[in-house]
């Protein structure tokens, strides 16, 4: 698991080490010049005469740039720094001229017209563009909003660099530069991965003592590159603020059936999906349970559906009877579509009593409370409040709809650009596990976030939803008790469930296009993967 914790609980946990000498940045900027040295070698570039650029800010973030500058300049590598302030971090400073650095100052003549500095600026831009690594010091954990001034401009000036193939996002990668972001890509969020202004994309981010939320939240994690994290010796004894589940959390917690398993104790899935409009939703959602290992699906909707559900898995049966978690809503008409169609097969009267056996409102022969998946039309049906033990899973539009719904004035621009803000407010008016969908996937539960970068981008197509409904279905079915037990399990089975669905996705056609019924057929396969190597 990848744990991300905040500026503010890092910098306390960096104080009693600094109060006690303990050269923390020595460490840091050590092991960021040893990365370095790798990626130059992983690109067949030897070191000694490497061209190596420094991106050089105020603070901390910059001296860490420039102690690691002064050890490749040591090993014969050609480093110049570009300072962007006035004062720059006087210890690494030295370090690097006395190793052999070059140093070119921005602020050397505050007096100079606007025009001339951005005439420099210009040339400099050139200059770094031309290196073989770019190191990004500009900000670190003490960055307060977006980029401004000079390292603003500096950024812009390397962002707008012609060469860039249109639509690429990563404008030195044209030019054969290799970016590494010091602690965290200048000019994103540290906390809330938040981007206002422009930042220079990783290839690598090496960032010290811990994540920090923004390297794992969207938009900002999709600014990073590879992810590498220093233990500089930091102990942090809180919550951590975000987490990220990989692939040896998921096969560690995924309930392998033993002998004395049956159906009812591996878990019965009920799902209220589809329509005779929209039948896919139905057949990709009770397919994707299956093939995650429910111990039975239950079919609930129209009897057209129901038979060619059938039809494509018999394993799923169409009677009513015991479910230990509920998927209600995929393919299920919500809001102003029931208005034009009219029809929607009862299946919102359906999914309203599936919601209700969840939250445990009806008792005796329906049972309940049991975990419940809350999807597209779905969301709709909700009640002022739920337990957390039901998931919603809305995009970025099923969610401002949820929010306006409630009240809250806001819109899909401003969901996509703070994800984790938007879903958690979401958890709070709700109640609910808020899980919501996109390149990076935000898990939001009782005191707990998740943050899930697993599947490639062509998973972006018509029906992933559907399949993921199902795959956490059973996932949550498998643990029914546990997860209406304890408030924050169903947001750690939701984030599992996004790993699975990323990861089958990428089995189903690696490098390639996936259609949404690859994906459910590619998850056993990418299961039986994951509890193999546990
Ligand atoms: N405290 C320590 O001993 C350690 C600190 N480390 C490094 O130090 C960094 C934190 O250093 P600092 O606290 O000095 O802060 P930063 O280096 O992150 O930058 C703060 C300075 O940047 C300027 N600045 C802030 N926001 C800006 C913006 N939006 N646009 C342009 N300039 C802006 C301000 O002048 C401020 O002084 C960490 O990210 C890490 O890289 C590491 O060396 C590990 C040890
Ligand atoms: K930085």
């Amino acid at each position: 698991m990848i744990r991300a914790w905040s500026a503010a609980d890092v910098r306390a946990a960096e104080e009693p080490l600094l109060a006690a000498r303990v050269p923390l940045m020595e460490r840091a900027s050590f092991t960021l010049a040893t990365q370095v040295v790798r990626d130059l070698r992983a690109r067949r570039t030897s070191v000694r005469g490497a061209r190596v650029a420094l991106l050089v800010g105020a603070g901390n973030n910059g001296g860490d740039a420039l102690h690691a500058g002064a050890v490749l300049a040591r090993r014969g590598a050609a480093v110049t720094a570009v300072l962007t302030s006035g004062r720059s971090h006087a210890g690494g400073l030295a370090a690097l001229v006395r190793a052999g650095g070059r140093v070119v100052d921005l602020c050397a003549s505050p007096q100079q017209p606007a025009s001339v500095v951005q005439a420099v600026v210009q040339a400099v831009v050139q200059d770094v563009a031309a290196s073989d690594v770019v190191l990004d010091g500009l900000v670190g954990i003490g960055a307060r909003g977006p980029l401004r001034d000079l390292p603003a401009d500096v950024v812009s000036g390397l962002s707008a660099l012609s060469g860039t193939p249109e639509g690429d996002d990563r404008p030195l990668r044209a030019q054969g530069a290799w970016v590494v972001a010091v602690d965290i890509p200048s000019g994103t969020g540290v906390d809330d991965g938040f981007v206002g202004g422009p930042v220079l994309p990783a290839d690598r981010t090496v960032t010290f003592g811990a994540a920090k939320p923004g390297l794992l939240l969207p938009p900002a994690a999709g600014l990073v590159g590879e992810l590498t994290v220093v233990d500089i010796g930091l102990r942090l004894d809180v919550e951590p603020a975000v987490r990220r589940l990989e692939a040896a959390d998921v096969a560690r917690a995924w309930p392998v059936p033993g002998g004395a398993d049956h159906k009812y104790t591996r878990g019965v899935v009920g799902v209220v999906a589809g329509t005779t409009t929209y039948p896919g939703a139905a057949l990709l959602t009770t397919t994707a349970a299956v093939r995650a290992g429910a111990g039975m699906v239950r079919y609930r909707g129209s009897d057209d559906v129901g038979r060619a559900v059938v039809g494509a898995r018999p394993e799923v049966v169409t009677a009513p009877g015991r479910v230990q978690s509920w998927v209600v809503g995929p393919g299920v008409p919500g809001g102003p579509d029931v208005d034009e169609n009219g029809n929607d097969d009862g299946q919102r009267e359906r999914g309203r009593g599936g919601l209700a056996a969840a939250a445990g409102r009806l008792g005796g022969l329906a049972g309940g409370p049991v975990p419940a998946v809350v999807d597209a039309g779905g969301l709709d049906l909700l009640e002022e409040t739920s337990p957390p033990w039901f998931v919603l899973t809305p995009h970025a539009g099923e969610l401002t709809t949820l929010l306006r719904s409630r009240g809250v004035d806001v819109r899909r621009a401003d969901v996509e650009a703070e994800p984790l803000r938007w879903a958690r407010r979401a958890h709070e008016l709700t109640g609910a596990t808020v899980l919501l969908k996109g390149g990076v996937t935000v898990v939001v539960g009782p005191g707990v976030a998740y943050a899930q970068a697993d599947g490639p981008g062509w998973l972006a197509t018509a029906g992933a939803g559907d399949v993921l409904a199902g795959v956490l279905g059973a996932m949550l079915a498998a643990r029914s008790d546990d997860v209406v037990a304890s408030p924050a399990l169903a947001a750690e089975v939701a984030a599992a469930a996004v790993l699975v669905h990323g990861r089958a996705a990428h089995r189903a056609n690696p490098g390639g296009p996936v259609a949404a019924l690859d994906v459910a057929h590619a998850v056993p396969a990418e299961v039986a993967a994951l509890v193999n190597s546990a």
